[in-house]
């Protein structure tokens, strides 16, 4: 819903395949919606198939709510005489151009950038809000974790969200005078017609690895789903892929968008060469300057050049770029450093909560540790989820640590315990002696922290930006960087 102007619904059809229309042609449009639930007079609701049901069975219900206009791919065979229907072949897509055109195409009146990938899109789209708001500018931001307009914090509740709240969220921003905004472009949305009509000023590509195939049922469809991206930008929008990744060309491959890359390791248009890798961060050659950054690990190498490449190619000047980056700091709860200065003890919180993130997560400590620092591991696996992978993270969390006290994530409505167990199955028998098992996070957290001898690395993963535990159905205040830091203090650490 919206607090826009009204429109005549013939002015938001321009670029819409209109198949049949039937009832009152001049109908003024206040809102937009794609749930029956929130019609209301003067909106149009959008029947949508959806994966669990078809929105067109509450084209009924929308119009006793007294929606004005029905835009549906199958018209009901009873309709309403004083409600418009429009036909479409595609609802979603049809949603997605009308929404645009309902909040004024707000991406057109900003330089907007997506970035897309399996990792990193959270991380690239974060870091490059926060660097442009440190250049003076002011920058919108669509993540996961959260949306921003400037410093104003607006919960999220997908990582991209529908079409509708899309471009109100965009609406929104140029209303603040944001110029820039970085948006993360998860295949879900390219799927589903989320971004649809909307103008980027680029794109940026991450990486591609197996997941979400749930959803889109083979890698290949998953790879058109990212490919689909790029495919969509304009000639005047720059397509920056990254030059190491198998499936980095690939993405280019039918782009009107300007070619661009990265890479660490070949030629492409921005380049970098690791030079340290360590706990207090990345030590680079950009593009041949010495530059020194707070993020940690090899892929956040990748993450730093996607950034500056994107910053380089919206102008901004080389130099000033990377002096800004080199003291940014990553997004929230993603490989976060928390230290303890006395004894240099290294506390890091990741939301790795799967196992692939969690390999990933110990492979980087295994890169960065000296052989004396000893890494002690804090995880546990949320409630109501995938259960098959409680053991596996046990299993790989034995594998890359020391020592490992296996807790509470999330429990929701299981008890901890049964999970705990469903853990304690993937652990060998050679890595028994190695772990712990304690239910309360907090207490689990200050166990590890007490192990902990000077130097050594503290993981603790599963939560990472979340600032709540939930249990039985209530969200209770948790946050893992807050309580290991009281632990580091409580501890004398
Ligand atoms: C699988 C998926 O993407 N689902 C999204 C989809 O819902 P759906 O297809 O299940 O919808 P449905 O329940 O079948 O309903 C179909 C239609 O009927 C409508 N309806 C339903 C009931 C009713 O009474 N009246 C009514 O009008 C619904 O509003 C909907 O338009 O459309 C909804 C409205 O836009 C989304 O909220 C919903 O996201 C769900 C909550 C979700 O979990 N999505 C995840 C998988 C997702 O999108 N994730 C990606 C990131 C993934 C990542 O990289 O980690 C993201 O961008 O967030
Ligand atoms: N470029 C990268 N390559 C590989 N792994 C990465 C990269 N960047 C981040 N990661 C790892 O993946 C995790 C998720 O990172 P991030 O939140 O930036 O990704 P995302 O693409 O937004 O993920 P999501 O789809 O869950 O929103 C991090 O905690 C880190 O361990
Ligand atoms: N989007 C994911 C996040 C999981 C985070 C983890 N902390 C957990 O609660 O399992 C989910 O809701 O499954
Ligand atoms: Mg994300």
């Amino acid at each position: 819903m919206t607090n826009a102007d009204n429109h005549l619904l013939s002015s938001l059809l321009s670029g819409v395949a209109v198949r049949a229309q039937a009832g009152p042609a001049d109908v003024t449009v206040a809102g937009l919606t794609l749930d029956s639930r929130q019609a209301r007079p003067g909106t149009i609701f959008f029947a949508l198939r959806g994966a669990q049901t078809d929105g067109h069975q509450f084209i009924p219900k929308a119009v006793e709510q007294g929606a004005s206009v029905i835009v549906c791919e199958e018209l009901p065979a009873e309709t309403a005489a004083d409600t418009t229907y429009i036909q479409v072949a595609d609802s979603a897509e049809a949603m997605a151009y009308m929404a645009a055109a309902f909040y004024g195409h707000p991406s057109r009146q900003l330089k907007l950038v997506g970035i897309t990938g399996t990792n990193g899109k959270t991380t690239c789209a974060t870091v490059l809000h926060k660097l442009f708001r440190e250049l003076g500018y002011h920058v919108g931001l669509l993540s996961t974790v959260q949306n921003q307009i400037d410093e104003q914090v607006i919960p999220a509740t997908h990582t991209t969200p529908d079409a509708i709240r899309l471009n109100e969220l965009l609406a929104q921003m140029v209303a603040a005078g944001c110029t820039h905004t970085f948006m993360e472009v998860s295949s879900h949305a390219v799927v589903q017609h989320r971004i649809t009509g909307l103008q980027f000023a680029g794109g940026v590509f991450t990486n591609l690895t197996h997941d979400h195939l749930d959803y889109h049922g083979t890698f290949d469809n998953y790879l058109k789903a990212k490919k689909g991206f790029f495919d969509g930008l304009g000639k005047q929008a720059f397509a920056l892929t990254n030059a190491d990744d198998k499936r980095g060309p690939v993405m280019l491959q039918n782009t009107a968008a300007r070619r661009e890359t990265y890479s660490l390791r070949g030629p492409a248009t921005y380049r970098a060469r690791l030079i340290e890798n360590a706990v207090h961060g990345l030590h680079l050659d950009v593009d041949g300057r010495d530059v020194q950054f707070r993020l940690i690990g090899v892929f956040n190498a990748y993450n730093l050049l996607a950034v500056y490449g994107a910053a380089v190619l919206l102008g901004e000047e080389p130099m000033e770029v990377l002096t800004t980056l080199s003291g940014l700091t990553s997004a929230p709860g993603r490989f976060e450093p928390i230290l303890a200065e006395k004894t240099r003890i290294t506390g890091i919180v990741d939301y790795a909560h799967t196992p692939d993130a969690l390999e990933n997560v110990l492979d980087t400590i295994a890169d960065i540790r000296q052989p004396s620092q000893q890494v002690i591991t804090v995880v546990g696996c949320g409630g109501n989820r995938d259960a098959a992978k409680r053991p596996i993270m046990a299993n790989l969390a034995c594998k890359g640590s020391s020592r490992v006290v296996l807790t509470s994530d999330n429990p929701r409505f299981e008890d901890p315990n049964d999970i705990l167990q469903q853990m304690q199955a993937g652990v060998q028998p050679a890595d028994l002696g190695k772990v712990l098992t304690i239910a309360d996070r907090r207490e689990a957290i200050k166990t590890a922290v007490a192990l902990a001898q000077p130097g050594d690395i503290v993981l603790v993963a599963g939560k990472g930006h979340e600032n709540y535990q939930e249990i039985k159905g209530v969200k209770n205040d948790f946050d893992d960087k807050q309580v290991l830091q009281e632990m580091f203090d409580l501890l004398g650490k």
